[in-house]
């Protein structure tokens, strides 16, 4: 999947400006921002339901979709589901799908009406990754579910990703979960892409620095700092060797960094 300067405005508001990525296959991408930001609308023209108003964004190859609403059709049973997909897509994995199903606790008797909303989400899960798409958006997909089944679906998704080489790019609020999941992440702020890195990099390329108020942080870049009356607390992307003791520096996790970014911008504009 590949960006050029991608604008989308809805009548005179912008929903996002200017955007360049890519998305290789083989791995799994977080798309990550504040409510708001742009997440929707950027899958949403990925799976061509909305026209760019700006720019172009390319998708070679099979795409599945699976929208923040989980549409399902209320009458029919998982069951019915599924039987659905298999005979709707010509590259559905049958036997995938069952799999899947049976690693949860889920009633395939049950009318998809009568799902609580994780289940829900579960079974729109399962109808995407069975489809074997070469490119899988995922819209919010771990939002609902309890802890247990989001790792079971987060399992699921890397499984697919490892037999099936496919680029997924995954909207979601809850980081921590994307930690060993996700290798890449996209942040976008207000409509605009903040951040697009591998997340090795970015968790080598910044240290969190909690140290006495009139620390001398050199030439790194500080992305976010509090001063508070002796402490100074700071997340920097590095510039070279960070010269403070090891008890005054630690490495950031994927939701210290993504605050950071957001917030950063925040109190620029404000
Ligand atoms: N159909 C629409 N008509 C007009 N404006 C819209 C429409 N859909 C979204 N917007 C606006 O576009 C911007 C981006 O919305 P979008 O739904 O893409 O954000 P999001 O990052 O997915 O948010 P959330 O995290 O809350 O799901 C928002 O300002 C929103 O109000």
């Amino acid at each position: 999947m590949r960006a050029r300067g991608l604008g989308v405005r809805y009548r005179r508001d912008r929903a996002l400006r200017d955007c360049s990525f890519e998305v290789a296959p083989g791995g799994v991408t977080a798309l990550v921002g504040a409510n708001g930001a742009g997440k929707s609308t950027l899958l949403k023209v990925a799976a061509g339901l909305l026209r760019p108003t700006e720019g172009t964004l390319e998708v070679g190859g099979e795409v599945g979709f699976v929208a923040q609403e989980k549409p399902l059709y209320r009458e029919f049973t998982v069951a019915d589901m599924l039987e659905f997909g298999k005979r709707a897509n010509p590259r559905w994995d049958d036997r995938y799908a069952q799999e899947l199903v049976d690693r949860v606790n889920l009633p395939r008797s049950r009318k998809t009406g009568r799902l609580s909303g994780g289940q829900r989400a579960y079974v729109a899960l399962v109808l995407a990754l069975a489809r074997r798409p070469d490119v899988l958006l995922l819209d919010e997909p771990l939002a609902e579910m309890d802890p247990v089944t989001r790792e079971d679906a987060v399992r699921s998704i890397m499984v697919t990703v490892a037999e099936t080489g496919a680029a997924v790019l995954l909207s979601s609020h809850v980081v921590a979960d994307l930690a060993g999941v996700c290798d890449r992440l996209l942040v976008l702020d207000r409509g605009e892409v903040r951040l697009d890195d591998p997340v090795d990099e970015l968790v080598d390329g910044h240290r969190l620095v909690v140290a006495p108020r009139d620390t001398d942080l050199g030439a790194h870049e500080v992305v976010q700092s509090r001063t508070g009356e002796r402490q100074l607390t700071a997340l920097v992307r590095l510039r070279g060797p960070l010269d403070l003791p090891d008890d005054q520096v630690s490495t950031p996790n994927l939701d210290e960094l993504v605050v950071a970014y957001l917030r950063r911008n925040r109190a620029v504009t404000a």
